[in-house]
C-alpha cells in the first residue's frame, strides 16, 4: 500500500460559507475515498450543491481547506479545477439546446473551461493535431455513452435522460479523475436511469472517483461504497450504506421522517 492509494481523491475540512447571515456550510469534513463511489446525501437545504459549487471554486470558502489528492485548491477559479481533474455535472443540464449532440461535445473540450484545461489536455500539439483529438474524443465518448446514433441530432431533441448522458459526456470530454455527479438520476426514466448508472461504474472501474449527490436513498445505499450524510451545513456522519443504515443519529434527523 503506497501513500498514493491512501491519499483520498477529495479532503474537505472545517469548511464554512456563509451567505449574509445563513451559513450554508458550516464546518463540514470528510473524505472521498480515491476509486470509490461516494454518495452525498443530505435534506433540502443541508447544503450540498454549496459545497460542490465551494469544491469545483465557483465558490470561495470563508474558511476551511478543500484538497484534491492532497494538494490544496482553495481560491483556485473553476478552469484550473477541472484542468486539475474534477469534472462536474449539474442537476440541469449544461447542454446547448442549438448545438449538435457532437459540437456539445467537442465545445466541451475546447472552451468551456478555458486556456488552462485545453493547454493540459493538448500540450505540444498543433491545431490540426487538436482537431483530430477532439474528434476522436468525441468519437469515443459518443460510442462509450451509446449516443453515436444521435450525434447530429440537436441537443434540444433529446429526451430529458438523453441530456443527462450527454452532460455527463461534456465533462468526459477532459477525462477527469473524479467525477461529481449533482442528481444524476433526477427526472430519468427508470431504464435510463440504469444505463447511466452502468456508465458511472464503468467510469468507475476505470480508477475514477465518484462522488454525487442524490435523493433517492434506495439508489445511493445499493450504488456507493461510502456515504456522507450533510445536515444543517455540517457532516452528520460517514460510513458505509450498512453504517449509514444502523447509525441513530442519521434515522433521527433524516431517515427517520420516512
Ligand atoms: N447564493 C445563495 N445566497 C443565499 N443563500 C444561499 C445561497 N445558496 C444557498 N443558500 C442557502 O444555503 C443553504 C444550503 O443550500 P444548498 O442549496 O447548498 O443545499 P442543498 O443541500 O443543495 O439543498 P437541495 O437538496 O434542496 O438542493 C440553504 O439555506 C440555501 O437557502
Amino acid at each position: 500500500m503506497t501513500d498514493v492509494d491512501s491519499t483520498p481523491a477529495l479532503a474537505v475540512a472545517d469548511l464554512v460559507k456563509t451567505f449574509g447571515g445563513i451559513r450554508a456550510v458550516d464546518g463540514t469534513t470528510f473524505s472521498v475515498p480515491a476509486g470509490s463511489i461516494t454518495g452525498l446525501i443530505g435534506p433540502n437545504g443541508a447544503g450540498k450543491s454549496t459545497l460542490f459549487d465551494l469544491v469545483t471554486g465557483v465558490l470561495t470558502p470563508d474558511s476551511g481547506e478543500i484538497r484534491l489528492r492532497g494538494e490544496d485548491v482553495v481560491g483556485r477559479a473553476p478552469h484550473e479545477v477541472a484542468a486539475a481533474g474534477v469534472g462536474r455535472t449539474f442537476q440541469t443540464p449544461k447542454t446547448f439546446a442549438g448545438m449538435s449532440v457532437a459540437d456539445n461535445l467537442a465545445f466541451a473540450a475546447t472552451n468551456q473551461t478555458g486556456e488552462s484545461a485545453l493547454n493540459a489536455l493538448f500540450r505540444g500539439k498543433t491545431v490540426a493535431d487538436e482537431e483530430r483529438a477532439v474528434a476522436e474524443r468525441v468519437a469515443e465518448t459518443l460510442d462509450f455513452l451509446d449516443l453515436s446514433h444521435l450525434a447530429d441530432e440537436y441537443a434540444r431533441g433529446l429526451s430529458g435522460g438523453q441530456r443527462k448522458l450527454l452532460e455527463l459526456g461534456r465533462v468526459l470530454m477532459l477525462d477527469p479523475s473524479l467525477l461529481m455527479l449533482d442528481e444524476p438520476a433526477a427526472g430519468v426514466n427508470p431504464a435510463l436511469t440504469e444505463k447511466l448508472l452502468e456508465r458511472v461504474r464503468a467510469l468507475n472501474d476505470e480508477g475514477r472517483t465518484v462522488l454525487f449527490v442524490e435523493h433517492d436513498i434506495d439508489l445511493v445505499m445499493r450504488e456507493c461504497d461510502h456515504v456522507v450524510v450533510m445536515h444543517n451545513g455540517a457532516t452528520l456522519a460517514t460510513g458505509t450504506p450498512e453504517e449509514i443504515r444502523a447509525n441513530d443519529r442519521v434515522v433521527d434527523a433524516y431517515l427517520g421522517g420516512g
